[in-house]
């Protein structure tokens, strides 16, 4: 429905909704301050903060729109909230203030996407794949093309070993090309790139031009500014949970390497 409006009227077609986004984490158990009295009294003091509850506030005040077709980069120092923007578009996260609407499903593969690593590499196609909505028939269909794709049998029956036997780079690679295989709505990837050796880097990224034509939207978290130029045409700076700057690939990374002098 929303492809056919979108070739009838030539409207650009929202995917994600981000307004005014603030993300809190709640640290249990954590200290904080010293075991002395004066601590001890100034936590009976503050009344409305649970006691050995630490906030984080990680993402403050976020809004933007993503379109269909758009592969937007997310970039900005360590623990500057960009996993943590990621996983509340995935709806892993509440919202503390504001909100994210989605259009359409959400996946998120992350370096850390849930393999089982007593199984098969060739077992954990089949489970990704049934976990992320696909038929068997499609599996089957499919199976073929995501090892070929992961580049795990180039040397040798790797498939048939368990996956505690892989390499991570190896392993980052069986979980990217599960979860390509797949045409997702909206497909947010987390470092992914990162890990793997260059050729299987410039094949994740054609994956990723193409993911794009199928009418999705890409979200790609990456240190690496050139994966980005190379995949995205528009990039979200993030900085200390702020947006710092949403803008086309060139200008927010020429800005964003002045910051950091690179
Ligand atoms: N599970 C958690 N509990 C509490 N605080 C967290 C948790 N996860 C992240 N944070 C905090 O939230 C902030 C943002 O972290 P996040 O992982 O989103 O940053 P990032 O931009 O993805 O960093 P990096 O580039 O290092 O991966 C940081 O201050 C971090 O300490």
């Amino acid at each position: 429905m929303a492809e056919q409006t979108d070739q009838q009227t030539g409207e650009r077609i929202p995917t994600v909704i981000a307004d005014e986004l603030h993300i809190v984490y709640r640290v249990h158990g954590a200290k904080t301050g010293k075991g002395s009295a004066t601590s001890a009294l100034s936590r009976i003091v503050k009344r409305g903060e649970e006691r050995g509850v630490r906030k984080v506030h990680a993402v403050k005040g976020v809004s933007f729109v993503a379109y269909r077709g758009e592969a937007i980069g997310l970039i900005g120092s360590n623990g500057s909230g960009k996993s943590t923007l990621l996983r509340a578009i995935a709806g892993l996260l509440p919202a503390e203030k504001g909100c994210v609407y989605t259009n359409g499903q959400p996946s998120l593969l992350g370096v850390n996407a849930a393999l089982m690593n007593d199984l098969t590499g060739e077992r954990n196609v089949i489970l990704g794949g049934l976990a992320m909505g696909m038929t068997r028939e499609q599996i089957r269909e499919r199976y073929e093309g995501i090892v070929d794709f992961s580049g795990i049998n180039e040397k040798g029956d790797f498939i048939t070993l368990p996956m505690r036997t892989y390499s991570s780079g190896m392993a980052a690679r069986l979980r990217f090309s599960i979860a390509a295989a797949k045409d997702h709505d909206v497909l947010m990837i987390d470092e992914a790139l990162a890990t793997g050796d260059r050729k299987f880097q410039k094949r994740s990224e054609e994956r990723i031009r193409e993911l794009r034509k199928e009418a999705g939207t890409v979200f790609l978290v990456s240190h690496n500014n050139k994966s980005i130029r190379d995949t995205c045409d528009r990039v979200l700076w993030l900085e200390r949970g702020e947006l710092r700057l949403d803008g086309p690939t060139d200008e927010v990374l020429k800005e964003y390497e002045k910051f950091t002098g690179k």
